[in-house]
């Protein structure tokens, strides 16, 4: 039954709920955001749904988006078998839990980070550091002989994976990954694949519980296990080594400070070598995939938009040259690139949901009731690529986050990480490596789209967050 006064949405059945209703729309649209956006055009910007055993709300515009995510009431993650399962049967890590543990873990966590550079100086040399690796290691591709010194085909869409997750993962665990490991790339494509294979607001087994157990493989359920087991090894060799050469008087990274407080007498009950794993494995996915695929995107739209490429090269050279790589010192000179990168994070997030909240007690959203434990999510398409707002949402034009005094302008409407206290994380740290990255790539190489191939398609592949179809670009160097 609908309860009394539930935001509007299609019909309610038995047992499925409006699944069928989604389903076909998602079938005729090809993305869970384009036809949850229709319901949207259809029902107003609060739409409710029941898929399954859980009850939905899907906002669809920024007014209703804002109130959600500034109401206390509505700061719970969802629980259920698809977010115990991944930490083993009960909720950690910091992505999807809530409450009293969850403001306990983001506090220690974003205060210890920082003693490790995050949002710090120690933190651009990081990426700088990254960005250098990323630009030899294209430079050796563009320079073999064997493509006869006159560029290379490169594969955009993986090219970045390796070089942003160690911007994090040193640290987390003063680690740095070569861009051949092949432990890693393993565990990357995995992750990848699991991303595609999932929504933001769940699976199969997580809406239909019971087919956890009478289509384990159908549901998504043994692959759902599969791939969080393989994190969990690969997270918990590195935890065995920190252990293993571990001094009490000598933090070295984000994992031997939480193991200082393991050791420690005066520990609160959230902390535990399990909530650490978890933590780990959140920044893991949150951090890595969601920057490389903004990455992806931003690199896609340069090869169909060269003249922004040709004006993003041309502030460069303006600002930093040709004989050192930019710094985040150079950001604030840099109004066209800065706009590039908004514009990049906006083709990415424009694709997908937020994270999902849920409502801890009974409350209202824009004067309609919802349920405590309504699962409420924000549909960032309706905001991110609204026609009325920004007119032409699909072109990518970075001069939209340039006002009439040439500076960088962002509009309230722009919220890709989210508002209020679940709000991202690694927003700076994002920022700054697809800047650096960006520019640095930029500095050094032109991009185009292969000779006698199609341009790529901004088509994404839909999943927990859209990444762009795999494409290839012709990479040549800047003379
Ligand atoms: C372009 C890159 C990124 C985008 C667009 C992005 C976007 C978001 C969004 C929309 C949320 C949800 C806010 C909510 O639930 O209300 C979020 C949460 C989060 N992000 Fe990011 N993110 C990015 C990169 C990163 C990076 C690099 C990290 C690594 C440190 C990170 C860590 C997190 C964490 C831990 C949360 C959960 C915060 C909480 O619930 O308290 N994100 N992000």
């Amino acid at each position: 039954r609908k309860p009394r006064n539930f935001p509007p949405g299609p019909k309610w059945l038995p047992v499925l709920g409006s699944a069928l209703a989604v389903a076909k729309l998602r079938k005729q649209t090809g993305y869970l955001y384009e036809a949850t956006a229709e319901l949207g055009r259809r029902y107003g910007p609060v739409v409710g749904l029941r898929v399954g055993k859980d009850r939905q709300v899907v906002l669809c515009g920024y007014d209703a988006m804002k109130e959600m995510l500034m109401k206390d009431e509505l700061d719970g993650r969802p629980q259920g078998p698809f977010y115990e399962t991944r930490t083993w049967g009960v909720r950690r890590g910091v992505l999807l839990t809530d409450e009293e543990f969850w403001q306990e873990q983001r506090r220690f966590i974003l205060r210890h980070l920082r003693e490790f550079g995050f949002g710090r100086r120690t933190m651009s040399e990081l990426i700088e550091g990254e960005a250098r690796e990323l630009v030899l290691s294209l430079r050796q591709q563009v320079t073999s002989p064997s493509n006869g010194g006159s560029g290379a085909l490169v594969s955009m869409h993986n090219l970045f994976g390796v070089f942003v997750l160690n911007t994090l993962w040193s640290m987390m665990a003063g680690i740095r990954y070569s861009a051949d490991d092949i432990e890693l790339k393993k565990l990357q494509n995995l992750l990848t694949e699991l991303f595609t294979n999932i929504d933001m607001v769940g699976c199969l087994f997580s809406q239909f519980p019971f087919l956890r157990f009478v289509a384990p493989e159908l549901s998504g359920y043994k692959q759902f296990i599969y791939i969080h087991q393989k994190v969990w090894e690969f997270l918990k060799a590195e935890l065995d080594k920190h252990k293993a050469t571990f001094k009490p008087d000598d933090a070295r990274d984000f994992m031997d400070v939480y193991l200082q407080i393991l050791n420690s007498e005066k520990k609160k009950s959230s902390f535990s070598e399990s909530q650490l794993l978890a933590i780990c494995m959140d920044l893991f996915m949150a951090g890595s995939e969601t920057t490389t695929k903004s990455l992806g995107f931003g690199f896609l739209y340069l090869l169909l938009y060269p003249e922004v490429q040709k004006k993003a090269q041309a502030e460069i050279d303006a600002v930093v040259g040709r004989n050192r790589l930019p710094t985040l010192n150079d950001r604030p000179n840099m109004p066209y690139m800065e706009a590039i990168v908004l514009e990049s994070v906006r083709m990415f997030m424009g694709r997908t949901f937020s994270i999902p909240h849920r409502a801890l007690k009974d409350t209202t959203i824009q004067g309609y009731n919802i349920p405590k434990d309504t699962m409420v999510i924000c549909n960032f398409h309706c905001t991110l690529m609204d026609k009325t707002f920004w007119g032409d949402p699909e072109a990518f034009r970075p001069e939209r986050f340039i006002d009439s005094q040439g500076k960088v302008f962002i509009p309230d409407m722009y919220t890709p990480f989210g508002l209020g206290k679940h709000r991202c994380m690694g927003e700076t740290l994002a920022k700054s490596n697809v800047f650096l990255f960006m520019s640095s790539l930029l500095q050094n190489f032109n991009f185009i789209v292969p000779p006698d191939t199609l341009p790529p398609t901004t088509e994404g592949v839909d999943g927990v967050t859209a990444s762009p179809q795999p494409f290839e670009a012709l990479v040549t160097l800047r003379t």
